[in-house]
């Protein structure tokens, strides 16, 4: 089913009100659908039950749909949701209080009953409980570490807190004071209602609905200040209302995937936005000096520029108009290859312009064979092109460059990915599409339901291929690749493009290809060489001062992306940064789909300047002026370090990468690293090399990132040697 299949599903982080706080007390009764999980709204209903969820989500007030209901989030880790609102979770991370209209009220970390406004706040590594706006009220302080934000926001207000808004809100947050919220403020005694609707509340230009707040949870602060606001993990968190409104209570099957009613916004069509992307940088040129080594029968030869090329004119016209100049080696080499139709393994650099490498031959071919795209009579979409990502901002991207490139052509572009409303996604096929741009997970579900199939496939594209391959996406790619209206290998064109693909990796992806031709712009798997890569020793309980010692140091309009290992501490990290007034977001596998998708705007639009990461915006993520990426932790696989600090240098500029080593963490990492450095012809401090002795190895095979054409040799390891690579849970 859907969430089995899907990249990094929502699923995993609901146990929580129980996890998490400090009393060992059944989680919810009432109207929660199992001991887990907290409340949810959407399920249960029962206009505002109260008292459930001991800890962690109270659950929602009474809004109806989500309202309430996800609220139950809010026990993630503090308190508990609320959520009166519709289609805002209480408090996914901080606690309670829900919202209105919000996304992801409660707040990302804070907590504070209750608010009102819409749109994100609450939270976005902002803090607590709150809310982002408010013009006058502003009792609630909420005490910790945001406290300063708290009371006295709310002019400059970021937030405020807790209850004190709305008719029956109790001062969510007190007992913080506001240096520093020594008992970090209540997660909003009742929540408070966030406030009468009034919608010329606004905070740039955003309106804020009223009426937020289901109870915040009791108690959800927390008694120390600590770490995400009122109280990490909060003590008795919610006793926030029931959830959703609408909704019969609580007889759900507990093990039903969790719904998913976050409609996207849709791609705009203004052609300046479309094509407002990364423009080539100095060392543009040098691209020309990479050495590439193409394998297999019956290469084509590379094209010389896109003029010359045979693309379509209309494609030719997109292309100029997104100011590529001349191709990429990738490109030259690529292009010709999909237009003549045969399988692919290429591995070029990270940031060389792999992704119009396979879109503009197959837009190429698509409208060579004139074809219309149909849906099956029972209703299941027929498209002629599937490109796989393994995550859910990469494929929004990819579909955006897919819609830029095919303007002004019959081409129709689809999107499925988690996270999202699956019925409004579905509606967007209706009618059919050519080219489907898709997350395993979600099309796994589409394909089971029946709306999806493959009959018509020309195209297959596996992008990020190595990690489509890996262990964590294996099986969906087995599954689709042996589904039975998939034309068999052969009939149809495969094609896999990453910057990296280890030999045992290639051994599964040589599988679904024919014939097929293999092509390696510089090293398989090397680090791009516009990026220069720098190594502090850093141990773990400095970081956080180093880190912000080095943001401080930075132009104000540079944009860091910070990567992290696991949820919690890029929780954390950003929670810390907001704390200091770094203008930061965060994007990691448990925030909502909405948040992650703001991040991942406000970052590219330079609201906020810092992008704390787990590697789940390693990959592909293409954002232009990345002028640090900095490893805060490093990455267990060195593939995931080039992936990483590929996220800045790209397409001819230059860009800084450091990462901060901690010996205790990183020692097995060091053989690798020191040969991507030594690839990349850059120096590798002496303090490295000393902590190379003893670690192995300096191979540079498939336990990195690269590796030669298995063909070419005696590769004989075992598929189950393949390294297990981080449970997506864990992004
Ligand atoms: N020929 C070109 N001339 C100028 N800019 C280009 C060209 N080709 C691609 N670009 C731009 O370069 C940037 C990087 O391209 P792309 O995201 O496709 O790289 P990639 O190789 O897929 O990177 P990654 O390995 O990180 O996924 C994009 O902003 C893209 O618009």
């Amino acid at each position: 089913m859907d969430d089995d299949w899907e990249e990094d599903s929502p699923q995993h982080g609901w146990g929580i009100g129980n996890e998490l706080g400090s009393t060992p007390v059944q989680s919810n009764q009432g109207s929660s659908k199992t001991n887990n999980f907290s409340s949810f709204g959407d399920s249960f209903g029962g206009n505002r039950n109260e008292g459930f969820g001991e800890r962690g989500g109270g659950g929602g007030g009474r809004g109806n749909y989500q309202g309430g209901g996800r609220g139950g989030r809010g026990g993630r880790y503090n308190s508990d949701g609320g959520g009166f609102g519709n289609n805002g979770f209480g408090g996914d991370y901080g606690g309670g209080g829900g919202f209105r209209n919000g996304d992801n009220g409660g707040g990302f970390r804070g907590r504070g009953g209750g608010f009102r406004g819409n749109n994100r706040f609450g939270g976005d590594n902002e803090g607590g409980g709150g809310f982002k706006s408010f013009n006058q009220e502003n009792s609630g302080f909420g005490g910790n570490q945001f406290s300063k934000f708290g009371g006295e926001s709310q002019n400059d207000n970021k937030f405020g807190f807790g209850g004190s808004f709305g008719s029956s809100g109790n001062d969510g947050g007190f007992d913080g004071d506001s240096g520093g919220g020594r008992r970090g403020g209540r997660g909003g005694f009742r929540g408070g209602r966030g406030g009468q609707r009034n919608d010329s509340d606004s905070f740039n230009g955003e309106s804020f609905g009223g009426f937020g707040g289901g109870r915040g949870g009791r108690r959800g602060g927390g008694d120390s200040g600590n770490d995400f606001g009122g109280g990490r993990f909060g003590n008795d968190g919610g006793s926030g209302g029931g959830g959703g409104f609408n909704r019969q209570g609580g007889n759900e099957d507990e093990n039903a995937p969790r719904k998913e009613l976050y409609i996207p916004p849709d791609l705009s069509m203004d052609e300046k936005d479309l094509f407002d992307s990364n423009t080539a940088g100095i060392n543009f040129s040098k691209y020309d000096n990479i050495k590439v080594e193409v394998n297999g029968e019956g290469a084509p030869p590379p094209m010389e520029d896109f003029t010359h090329g045979g693309l379509r004119d209309v494609l030719i016209e997109n292309v100029l108009k997104a100011k590529y100049t001349k191709p990429t080696p990738i490109q030259k080499y690529a292009i010709p290859m999909i237009k003549g139709k045969r399988d692919l393994m290429a591995c070029a650099q990270t940031g060389s312009g792999k992704t119009a490498a396979f879109l503009l031959p197959i837009m190429h071919s698509l409208l060579e064979d004139k074809d219309h795209p149909t849906v099956s009579p029972t209703g299941a979409t027929q498209p002629f092109c599937v490109i796989l990502s393994p995550t859910r901002e990469l494929a929004i991207q990819i579909h955006k460059e897919a819609v830029k490139f095919s303007l002004g052509t019959i081409i129709r572009v689809g999107l499925i990915y988690g996270g999202t409303a699956s019925f409004h996604q579905n509606n967007k096929l209706t009618g059919g599409v050519h080219i489907l741009v898709a997350t395993p997970g979600r099309m796994g579900d589409y394909v089971n339901r029946g709306r999806l199939c493959f009959e018509k496939v020309k195209f297959v594209v596996l992008d990020e291929a190595d990690r489509m391959l890996d262990m964590g996406f294996q099986q969906d790619i087995e599954r689709m690749m042996s589904n039975a209206s998939m034309p068999q290998t052969g009939s149809k064109t495969t094609v896999m493009f990453s910057a990296t693909f280890p030999q045992d990796i290639q051994k599964i992806a040589s599988k679904y290809l024919n014939n097929y031709l293999y092509v390696v712009v510089g090293m398989v798997g090397g680090a791009c060489s516009d990026v220069e890569q720098q190594f502090l020793e850093v141990p773990k309980f400095e970081k956080r001062d180093k880190l912000l010692e080095i943001l401080r140091a930075q132009k104000p309009d540079h944009k860091v992306m910070v990567f992290v290992e696991t949820k919690k501490t890029c929780d954390f990290v950003a929670a810390y940064l907001c704390e200091e007034n770094v203008s930061s977001t965060s994007i990691h596998g448990d925030r909502e789909q909405q948040q992650r998708e703001s991040a991942i705007r406000d970052f590219t639009k330079g609201k906020h300047t810092v992008l704390v990461a787990t590697s789940v915006a390693a990959r592909g993520i293409d954002i232009a002026g990345v002028e640090l990426v900095i490893n805060y932790d490093l990455p267990k696989e060195v593939s995931d370090y080039v992936h990483r600090i590929g996220r800045t240098g790209r397409v001819g500029h230059t860009g800084t990468a450091i990462s901060f080593f901690d010996e205790k963490f990183d020692k097995d990492l060091v053989p690798n690293l020191i040969n991507i450095l030594a690839q990349a012809q850059q120096d590798i401090p002496e303090w490295l090399q000393n902590h190379a002795s003893g670690v192995g190895s300096f191979g540079f095979q498939s336990s990195s990132g690269g590796a030669a054409d298995i063909r070419n040799s005696n590769f004989s390891s075992a598929i189950a040697t393949a390294a297990p690579v981080a449970e997506e849970d864990e992004w």
